[in-house]
């Protein structure tokens, strides 16, 4: 079924008491649609307990369907009836995976591994990112690529259903491109090899063990890491629980921050090290944060995150730091926006090629709304105030954190703040507003 997402402007107004009580963000999106597709390709019947119902996941949903997976809801619980790998069945139609990179660049390793042909596409943001960072590891499996110029969706795949297993080192750090390798892998005939010069973020190797593959990572000097499995690979069902969206804790989290009188409790939230950068990255800024109740629940580390308002200093992060935190830049750039002194981005050339160029897009929202920043190669500057201003127009272009992170600066600024469309919030973040609006904010339409 295809979305159309009709334009949905708001107009956030300081939020006057602040931002309190207690809230859950919904499952993370990584695990989320590693789930689907994992579930899809084992032997049996897995039930999945806090997927995310994101536009993002319901792609991937209804993408495994098409490949032959039996996929079903019933409240909250998700039950999938997997073919097993290899056993994937050739979709009767394009495959369109929406607003999201994740499920594009991960299914491309799960096509590019099955006897079968198939044709992918996307929205307009979609059809712009890069997909030859997985087309050219991938076709050295046996398998076939086709795209538009520049590497772009629509994209044509011919499966290889005997692969050649890959030993790759990746380029960029990306979470999705070693997936996207070690996805291709389960039905390689031999050793999968994928090599990441820093760490990202690990739930693909993570669900893998969980459905029983031998995966062995072994660290590499400079903080990256090799991992390996061997193929082809039979997968058993087995029940996941989703974790709360660390990404998605970030706005919640930095507008109780940045919004006085605002004491605010996030419960379950993934606390996988991978993830973690922008707590660490707010601790440095002298956010009063803590976390609480820190548990291991379904094989990921979880805890509740306590933010209070608080008065923040400038910050310098080192482009080593980006992967653990390579969503949350919008936001953060919000929060030195509001910090005292000003603050270095280091190292942020991925974000130019996400939903939007997101480099670009952080800083126009900071400078209509009065902020200055500065370029400088892959950085950006942030200059901090204590009153900044608001009362710009924020244009999103079909980015989900572009409009969460508007809506987070009109929440703390003197003026109201415009967002130009809010609807690509439903991808990673449905209700969103509502629950804003249940912890003291009022954003309406
Ligand atoms: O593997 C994943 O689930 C993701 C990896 C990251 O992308 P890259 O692999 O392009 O860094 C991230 O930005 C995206 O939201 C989710
Ligand atoms: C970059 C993101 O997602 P994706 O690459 O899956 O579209 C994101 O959610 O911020």
């Amino acid at each position: 079924m295809k979305v159309h997402m009709q334009a949905r402007p708001l107009t956030v107004s300081a939020s006057p008491k602040g931002l309190s009580g207690r809230t859950l963000v919904p499952g993370d999106k990584s695990i989320s649609h590693r789930s689907l597709m994992l579930a899809s390709l084992a032997h049996g019947r897995t039930k999945v307990y806090g997927l995310l119902e994101g536009e993002d996941v319901l792609r991937t949903a209804d993408a495994m369907r098409a490949l032959g997976a039996t996929i079903t809801r019933d409240g909250a619980v998700w039950t999938i009836d997997g073919r097993g790998v290899g056993e994937l069945t050739e979709p009767a139609d394009v495959l369109d995976m929406g607003n999201s990179g994740t499920a594009a660049r991960l299914l491309s390793g799960i096509l590019s591994s099955h006897r079968m042909n198939s044709v992918m596409t996307g929205d307009a943001s979609l059809r712009s990112r890069p997909m030859r960072r997985v087309m050219d590891p991938l076709s050295k499996n046996g398998s076939e690529f086709l795209s538009r110029e520049g590497g772009r969706l629509p994209m044509a795949v011919r499966g290889n259903g005997q692969a050649t297993p890959l030993e790759y080192r990746l380029p960029v750090a990306s979470a999705q491109v070693k997936s996207a390798v070690l996805l291709a892998g389960l039905n390689a005939v031999g050793r999968t090899v994928v090599e990441e010069p820093v760490a990202t973020r690990d739930h693909t190797e993570n669900m893998l063990r969980h459905f029983g593959v031998d995966v062995d990572v072994s660290v590499l000097d400079a903080g990256g890491r090799r991992i390996e499995l061997t193929g082809p690979v039979k997968l058993t069902a087995r029940d996941v629980t989703v974790p709360g969206d660390p990404s998605s804790s970030a706005f919640p989290l930095v507008a109780a921050l940045l919004v006085p009188g605002s004491d605010l409790l996030i419960e379950n939230v993934g606390l996988n090290p991978l993830r973690t950068g922008l707590f660490t990255t707010l601790l440095e800024m002298g956010a009063d944060l803590t976390i609480e109740n820190e548990r291991v629940e379904g094989g990921e580390p979880v805890g509740d995150l306590r933010a209070r308002h608080s008065k923040l200093k400038g910050v310098d992060v080192p482009p080593e730091r980006a992967p653990s935190m390579i969503d949350e830049y919008p936001v953060l750039a919000v929060a030195c926006a509001f910090a005292e002194g000003s603050s270095r981005l280091r190292g942020l050339e991925e974000l130019r090629v996400k939903e939007s160029d997101r480099l670009a897009a952080t800083v126009s929202l900071l400078n209509v709304n009065g902020a200055e920043t500065e370029v400088v190669g892959d950085d950006l500057i942030v200059r901090g105030f204590q009153n900044p201003l608001g009362g710009g127009s924020v244009t999103t272009h079909m980015d989900h954190r572009l409009a969460m992170s508007g809506i987070v600066f009109g929440l703390a600024a003197q003026k109201p703040v415009h967002i130009d469309d809010t609807a690509f919030i439903e991808t990673s973040f449905p209700g969103f507003v509502d629950l804003m609006n249940g912890l003291g904010a009022d954003i309406r339409a």
